[in-house]
């Protein structure tokens, strides 16, 4: 077959270039989605909103939270629940039916993107492979616990209350899709910067791809503030995958780093502002400790 008819090794662009200059600058991208995709996320609002009318006792026989707050059903009080899914659980099969295909939608959306990145980066698309086995679908047991971290997390914030603190994402890049006011994003292009409302959907780089650029690539910052109202709101992160051991060269570094140091040393540096208050503050206390500790060695 003569080279030119050649199935194109990587996907063809999804996101203007102006528009994905923007992302790399700032950190966040308004992305208008399907309508495929946003029917998908509607039926998945419908069925999770049953599940948050149940019973707090029966939230929590469904979907124990395990892993801190990173898996399962979570409730910080005045504030807002959560519950979190990283693999096929069984316990409300029609819920979990539209988790699946959300997610395999939203993940190969990301992965375009990533893709995109990669290309007006200078390096191959298939760089990111490595970090993607086994998360482009909703995993099939709690096997994969240990090695997915990608997440896709549904929320209830409650009227008034429902709040998040200035945080970038760690993960790759995050989608989330709300209903009603109260997420932000910070505008870096305005001096200083401005906190803006989002609109619609709204692409996240998180701190991963950050660290894989070397900086180049800015994390979103963003928050979310209490709405009257509440809000609801799908967020889907696609996060590194700690199976395989990192090839850097392709990201232009040397050498090879194994998946879940990198990870350890992305999380351990930043405070989970979904926990409790509680939590959250004695996360922020033991990273200030250990930010000193560090200090002062390398004052040594
Ligand atoms: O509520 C949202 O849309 C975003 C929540 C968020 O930023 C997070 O959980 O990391
Ligand atoms: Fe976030």
């Amino acid at each position: 077959m003569p080279e030119d008819f050649l199935p194109p090794s990587e996907p063809p662009s999804l996101i203007p270039e102006e528009q994905l200059l923007h992302l790399l600058k700032n950190g966040w991208l308004f992305l208008p989605i399907a309508e495929s995709l946003q029917t998908q996320i509607n039926n998945l609002s419908e069925e999770v909103s049953r599940y948050f009318d149940r019973l707090g006792e029966d939230k929590k026989r469904l979907y124990p939270a395990s892993q801190g707050t990173e898996n399962g059903f979570y409730f910080v009080e005045g504030e807002k629940e959560y519950v979190t899914f990283r693999y096929c659980v069984g316990a409300v099969p029609e819920l979990e039916r539209q988790a699946g295909r959300v997610w395999l939608e939203i993940a190969s959306l990301l992965h375009r993107v990533l893709c995109d990145i990669a290309r007006s980066c200078d390096i191959p698309a298939s760089a990111w492979d490595q970090l993607l086995c086994d998360s482009l679908e909703l995993p099939k047991s709690s096997e994969s616990l240990d090695t997915t971290t990608t997440l896709l997390r549904l929320f209830r914030y409650y009227p008034s209350g429902g709040f998040a603190a200035q945080h970038v994402d760690i993960g790759l890049l995050t989608l989330c899709v709300g209903d009603g006011k109260g997420l932000q994003v910070l505008d870096t292009s305005q001096q200083p910067p401005e906190w803006i409302d989002v609109e619609g959907p709204t692409l996240l780089v998180g701190e991963t791809v950050k660290v894989l650029s070397e900086g180049m690539i800015r994390a979103g910052a963003h928050r979310v503030q209490p709405n009257e109202n509440g809000r609801t709101s799908t967020v889907f992160t696609l996060r590194p995958s700690l199976k395989e051991t990192i090839d850097l060269s392709v990201f232009g570094f040397e050498g090879t780093l194994e998946a879940k140091r990198l990870w350890a040393a992305i999380k351990g540096s930043k405070v989970n502002i979904n926990a409790t208050k509680e939590i959250r503050e004695q996360m922020k206390a033991k990273r200030d400790a250990k930010m000193a500790k560090g200090k002062a060695e390398s004052e040594d």
